[in-house]
């Protein structure tokens, strides 16, 4: 790349830097930039929880800047510079965002947190092309960023102090400056050096290129004059003479316009050009995207990714790619996707589990919850792939396929089970416990599958016997979700269909997780066989999620568990259970 005609595209036109930064200021200048300084008035205060990455946010804020600038110098002469440049530096460690320390003490954790570690510098850049045509100001914005990873010494408590005793933290992302004093806590830095000081010049003039020889119109988002941002500024319009130095030519464009009230947060500028910013669709950005991240997810643990890190992690990308016998870059990009979203942490020695994964997404281990995750990619995403013709067909689509074959459904039941099992196995303590059944010397387990609930029940409750009914299908491999030689005491299985069969005699009928399979119809008929099974007793009746318009038996007690299901006995309810958590209690009312 020859880099003198790219900045020599910028020679004969008015050039602004939106900066206060002396590094920037330096950086382009020794590029043969010719260009103004104009420092941003826009507050560095944007939401950092509303951006889906760092950064994104250290665009936007670079963005803004840039804005801000073109926007009041437009106001103050009618005539905006032909090109500004905003950019924003941030460090960002364990998924916190670091911008300059706001004291001594601040430096002293922002330094702290570094301290032995590798952590990301980014810089967001804008650049935005101004024309100002009847008084109208349209702006085309160019936006990238650039990644440069810094690993900093082992360093004692003494030399921290010492470096931010110099001053030299307090004005610099991160509080370091490694062109000056701060280089001596770096020991090594893997990308653009200059990225780091604040502004990544062979990236931006990569983009100059892309931009002037010829643009490309998709990397050039045409933002309308009107749809600029309100900004919140920290001086009044006169304070700007004071703060604008010039590297070439000085038409700032500042007129000092005294005694003028800034912008308010929310409201219009005084020329009404600067309008309300919408608010950030993240929660709908999320919504979008939130599909790639389930399939990353699900395809890591179908590679068992996190099962070949439990073992033998950290490993390096190009082994993880040996041992799940796939590419090397697929691999590495699945893993830094999987990095990305707090499952996986990437270290100089390469990827390792977080306790998240190796909990709940290795295949073994009581917390797994592997099963869920393969059940949800082999059935429910076909499922979902479907939804489109399921709604315009409704479900009887569904129930006009063809038969599956037998071995198909055994296999795609024992998927089924081993989801239920996991996910129950995480939840049963809080279900048994979350009201006293201590009461109740017999239950039954309506729909209860593996017994994973039907076991902590009893393990929970000494004189409770369980009972677990569930189809023979799914009873028939009941054993092979539980350790060898088991043998459950006070807890059995019995094969049967709850919608035909009678039901086991209990004090006690629990339905986790089934009432939400059916429809209405249904679902009155099943609460109404349960209601009949149940013995006379005092009675308590509590609607939540579902309004149970049932025959409700002034025999039984009925209560719903928002997160598990029903429970339903005969017990002496009538008070409500002192052992309900808060968590649970969400929208149910109870009455006697
Ligand atoms: C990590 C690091 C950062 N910096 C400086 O940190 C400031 C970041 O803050 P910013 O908000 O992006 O910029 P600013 O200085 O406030 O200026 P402005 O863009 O006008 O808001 C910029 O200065 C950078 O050089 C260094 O000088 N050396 C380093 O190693």
């Amino acid at each position: 790349m020859v880099l003198s005609p790219v900045i020599g595209k910028l020679l004969h036109k008015r050039v602004v830097l939106a900066s206060a930064s002396p590094r920037r200021r330096e950086i382009l200048s020794q590029a043969g930039l010719r260009f103004e300084v104009v420092p941003s008035r826009f507050k560095e205060k944007l939401d950092k929880a509303a951006f889906p990455t760092p950064y994104a946010y250290a665009i936007e804020t670079a963005k803004q800047k840039a804005l801000e600038v073109a926007s009041r110098m437009h106001q103050k002469d009618l005539r905006a510079p032909d090109v500004v440049i905003g950019a924003d530096t941030i460090v960002t460690i364990g998924g916190l965002i670091l911008e300059k320390p706001a004291d001594k003490q601040d430096a002293y954790r922002m330094l702290s947190r570094l301290n032995g570690k590798e952590h990301s510098v980014f810089t967001g850049v804008a650049i935005i092309h101004c024309c100002s045509e009847d008084g109208q100001l349209d702006m085309d914005v160019c936006e990238f960023h650039e990644e440069t990873m810094v690993k900093f010494s082992e360093l004692s408590e003494d030399l921290l102090w010492e470096y931010i005793d110099s001053g030299e933290p307090m004005d610099k992302a991160g509080g370091y400056g490694i062109q000056a004093l701060g280089g001596m806590l770096v020991e090594c830095v893997r990308g653009d050096f200059l990225n780091v000081v604040g502004f990544p010049l062979n990236h931006f003039c990569k983009k100059l290129v892309e931009l002037y020889c010829p643009p490309r119109r998709e990397d050039v988002q045409r933002v309308k004059h009107e749809s600029i941002p309100a900004v919140d500024t920290f001086e009044i319009a006169s304070d700007a003479a004071q703060g604008d130095e010039g590297c070439g030519p000085s038409r700032a464009g500042v007129d000092g316009h005294s005694g003028q009230a800034p912008a308010g947060p929310q409201g219009p500028d005084t020329n009404g050009l600067v309008e309300n910013p919408p608010p950030f669709p993240s929660d709908l950005l999320d919504l979008i995207d939130g599909f790639k991240a389930s399939k990353a997810l699900f395809t890591a643990c179908k590679l068992k990714v996190f099962d070949v890190l439990k073992e033998e992690g950290p490993l390096k990308a190009v082994d993880v790619a040996r041992k799940i016998n796939a590419s090397v870059c697929g691999t590495g990009r699945l893993l830094d996707v999987c990095v990305a979203l707090g499952l996986l942490e990437k270290t100089d020695t390469g990827y390792g589990n977080t306790r998240l994964a190796s909990r709940h997404l290795a295949s073994e281990g009581a917390c797994s919850l592997h099963g869920f995750v393969a059940y949800h990619d082999e059935h429910a995403w076909t499922v979902f792939t479907d939804l489109e013709s399921a709604v315009r067909q409704g479900p009887q689509a569904a129930a006009g396929r063809p038969e599956e074959d037998p071995s198909q459904s055994r296999d795609r039941r024992l998927r089924f089970m081993r989801a239920m099992h996991g996910l129950t196995q995480l939840t049963a303590r809080q279900v048994a416990t979350a009201f006293d059944l201590s009461r109740f010397t017999s239950a039954c387990d309506l729909g209860g599958c593996t017994g994973a609930l039907a076991r902590e029940l009893a393990r929970e409750y000494p004189r409770l016997k369980v009972t677990v009914f569930d189809l023979p299908e799914v009873i028939e491999h009941v054993s092979s979700f539980h350790p060898e030689g088991w043998q459950p005491e006070r807890l059995h299985f019995v094969p049967g269909d709850f919608f035909k069969d009678d039901l086991p005699d209990a004090q006690l009928y629990v339905l986790s997780r089934i009432l939400h399979d059916w429809a209405d119809d249904r679902v009155h008929e099943l609460l109404s066989r349960v209601s009949r099974s149940c013995k006379p007793g005092p009675f308590l009746r509590c609607s939540g999620e579902a309004d149970l318009s049932i025959d409700c038996p002034a025999k039984a007690g009925l209560q719903l568990l928002p997160t598990a299901g029903l429970v339903l006995g005969n017990g002496d309810l009538s008070e409500p259970p002192h052992r309900r958590r808060e968590t649970d209690t969400k929208g149910t009312q109870w009455s006697a």
